[in-house]
C-alpha cells in the first residue's frame, strides 16, 4: 500500500504533462497501432509509470465484480466469481478460436440454434482466427454447417478414451452401485454458530443434505461416477466426484461453438472495458506485457478502477484473459437436458442453480486459486456446490488443480467435476481451493454451473455498488484480479444483468 501511495505520489508530476502514453517493450507484442507512442528502451529501465492518483483524487477503488465482493478477492483463498471464452491467442488479438461456427443452422443435439446463447456468427475485428492452429476441432467438423451433429465424425478427437493417470491425480474408485447414493456431508461435525441465521440452517437441512452422488444412464450410455480423494485430511469436507462422458461429444461441440459465437458478437469492433483490482496490480500487468503507461485520472471511469474505452483499447492487445459467456434456464433446450442430467446426476437441485457459465482459455492462460465460495462469509448468495465439465480434451495444461488435496483433475472431453465447496454447516471450505493451471498445448472450454443456498432468482440483483463505468449497450468487460494471483477474465455481463429473466426464463421451461 505504501508503495502504491509513493507510486501515485510520483506520478503527481506527470499530471501536469496529461498526456497518456503506451509504450511497448522491445518488439514482443507487435506492432503497435491506434496511433499509441512506443518507445524502445532497456528492459532494466522500463517502469510502469501510472499516475492515477487514486487516492489523492479522491477516486475510489473498485473492482467491478460478479457475484463476490471485492474484498474477498484480496485473500488467498479468494472468493471467485463469475466468468467467459476461447477467443484470444497470445497477447490479444482476440482471435476467436477455431471451433466450429454456426452457420445459423439448429444444432439437433443440443437444441441450440446459433442464436440461443445469443451468438452470431458476425466476426469481430479483433477475431483474427489467428488460434486456428491449436484447436483439434476443424471448420469442416461443424456440426452445425453439416446441419446434424449425428453426421460428425469425433471420434478421433473428442472421445473420452482412458488416459494415463495424473500422476497428481489420485482416484478412488468408491461403490458405483445404482441403489445407493452417496450423500454429502452426512454428519454434521462442528456446533452450530449461534449469530447464523435460520435460513442457514434451512440451508443446511434443505440443500446440503440433499446432495447424493449416483450413476445414472442418458439415452444408449451409463454415466459412472468415481470419487477422487488426494490427500484428504481427516477433517476436510470437500468430496470431488468424476462423471466421464457426462456431456456427448456433439453437446461439447454445440456449446463452444455458441460460445464462439457469444463472443465474437459482443466484442464487435469496441472490445471490452478493463478493470483491475487496484493500481498496483495493473502496474503488474503491464509490466509483464512489456508496457509502460503513463495514465492520468480521466484515463479511468469515475469511482472505479476500470480504464476508459480508449485505454481499454490500448492495453487490451496487450494482456491475456480467458473468456467467460452465459445462458440461463430456458434459453436454450440444451439447459433444460443439461440441468435435469446434474440434478438426477448429484441430486443439486435445478431451482438453486446460476446461470450456466462458458469459458474458454486460450494458451497460456490459467485461472488464479480461489474459492467458489467466499470464506469466513454468511453471504446468503454463495455456492456450495460446482459442476464443471470439460468441453475437449487439452493436449498439455489446462488442469483443475485441488492444491490443498494434492489433486488435479485433467481436462478431457465431456467430463464432469463435481464437488462441494461447503461444510455441511453451511461454512465455506478453504480445502476446496482450486485453481486452472495455464494452458500450455491445445486451447481448454469448460461450462460451470454453481449452486447456491437459496433459488438463483430469489437472491435477487446485487447492488448497484460499485458503480459502472459508461459503456455501450452490451460491452463486455475484463477483470483482472490481483496480479499475484494472476488472471484476467473477460464477462459478457456486468452485474447479472440478466437476472430479471430469469424467473421468465425458468418459468418456460415448464
Ligand atoms: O477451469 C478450471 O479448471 C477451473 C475454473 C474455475 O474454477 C472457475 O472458473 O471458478
Ligand atoms: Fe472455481
Amino acid at each position: 500500500m505504501a508503495k502504491e501511495r509513493k507510486d501515485h505520489s510520483s506520478g503527481d508530476d506527470n499530471l501536469k504533462t496529461l498526456k497518456s502514453k503506451v509504450q511497448k517493450r522491445g518488439s514482443k507484442c507487435g506492432k503497435v497501432q491506434n496511433g499509441m507512442e512506443y518507445r524502445s528502451r532497456s528492459s532494466n529501465s522500463l517502469v510502469l509509470n501510472i499516475t492515477v492518483c487514486v487516492l489523492c483524487c479522491g477516486i475510489m477503488i473498485y473492482i467491478v465484480r460478479d457475484n463476490s465482493s471485492l474484498d474477498n478477492r484480496d485473500n488467498a483463498v479468494a472468493a471467485r466469481k463469475d466468468q467467459g471464452d476461447p477467443a484470444k491467442e497470445s497477447h490479444g488479438t482476440g482471435g476467436v478460436m477455431n471451433v466450429p461456427r454456426s452457420t445459423g443452422g439448429k444444432n439437433t443435439e443440443t437444441g441450440m440454434d446459433s442464436d440461443d446463447l445469443k451468438g452470431s456468427d458476425q466476426n469481430s475485428k479483433r477475431d483474427t482466427g489467428k488460434t486456428g492452429n491449436e484447436s483439434k476441432i476443424k471448420a469442416s467438423d461443424n456440426p452445425t454447417e453439416q446441419g446434424n451433429v449425428r453426421g460428425l465424425n469425433v471420434d478421433s478427437v473428442s472421445k473420452a478414451k482412458p488416459k494415463k493417470p495424473n500422476k497428481n491425480t489420485k482416484k478412488k474408485t468408491i461403490d458405483t452401485k445404482k441403489s445407493q447414493p452417496i450423500v454429502l456431508h452426512p454428519n454434521p461435525t462442528s456446533s452450530y454458530n449461534a449469530r447464523e441465521s435460520d435460513e442457514m440452517r434451512n440451508f443446511k437441512a434443505s440443500t446440503l443434505k440433499s446432495l447424493k452422488i449416483r450413476n445414472i444412464g442418458v439415452e444408449e450410455r451409463d454415466i459412472h461416477y468415481r470419487e477422487l480423494t488426494g490427500d484428504q485430511p481427516n477433517n476436510s469436507s470437500v468430496r470431488l466426484y468424476l462423471f466421464d462422458n457426462f456431456l456427448s461429444s456433439a453437446e461439447c461441440f454445440g456449446l463452444m461453438n455458441a460460445h464462439n459465437n457469444h463472443v465474437s458478437a459482443a466484442n464487435g469492433e469496441i472490445g471490452p472495458i478493463i478493470c483491475f483490482s487496484d493500481a498496483g496490480s495493473m502496474r503488474n500487468y503491464m509490466n509483464e506485457a512489456g508496457m509502460t503507461l503513463q495514465l492520468t485520472e480521466n484515463d479511468f471511469s469515475a469511482g472505479t478502477t476500470c480504464v476508459n474505452a480508449t485505454i481499454s483499447n490500448q492495453i487490451g492487445q496487450f494482456i491475456k484473459w480467458s473468456y467467460s459467456t452465459s445462458f440461463y434456464p430456458g434459453e436454450s433446450v440444451f439447459s433444460k437436458r443439461f440441468d435435469t442430467r446434474i440434478e438426477k446426476a448429484t441430486g443439486l437441485k435445478s431451482s438453486n442453480g446460476g446461470k450456466f457459465q462458458l469459458t474458454s482459455y486460450p494458451r497460456g492462460v490459467g485461472y488464479k486459486p480461489h474459492t467458489d465460495c467466499i470464506v469466513g462469509s454468511t453471504e446468503k448468495r454463495d455456492r456450495f456446490a460446482t459442476i464443471l465439465v470439460y468441453l475437449q480434451d487439452v493436449p498439455k495444461g489446462g488442469e483443475t488443480v485441488f492444491s490443498e488435496l494434492n489433486i488435479s483433475v485433467r481436462p478431457i472431453q465431456g467430463r464432469a467435476l463435481v464437488w462441494n465447496n461447503m461444510d455441511s454447516d453451511g461454512k465455506c471450505q478453504p480445502l476446496s481451493l482450486h485453481e486452472a493451471a495455464p494452458v500450455i498445448r491445445g486451447s481448454k472450454y469448460i461450462i460451470q454451473r454453481w449452486y447456491y443456498y437459496e433459488s438463483f432468482y430469489a437472491l435477487g440483483k446485487r447492488s448497484a455498488e460499485p458503480e459502472l463505468p459508461p459503456r455501450v449497450q452490451d460491452q463486455p468487460r475484463v477483470s483482472c484480479d490481483k496480479y499475484e494471483q494472476g488472471s484476467c477474465r473477460w464477462y459478457d455481463e456486468w452485474n447479472f444483468d440478466h437476472i430479471k429473466e430469469y424467473q421468465r426464463l425458468k418459468r418456460d421451461l415448464h
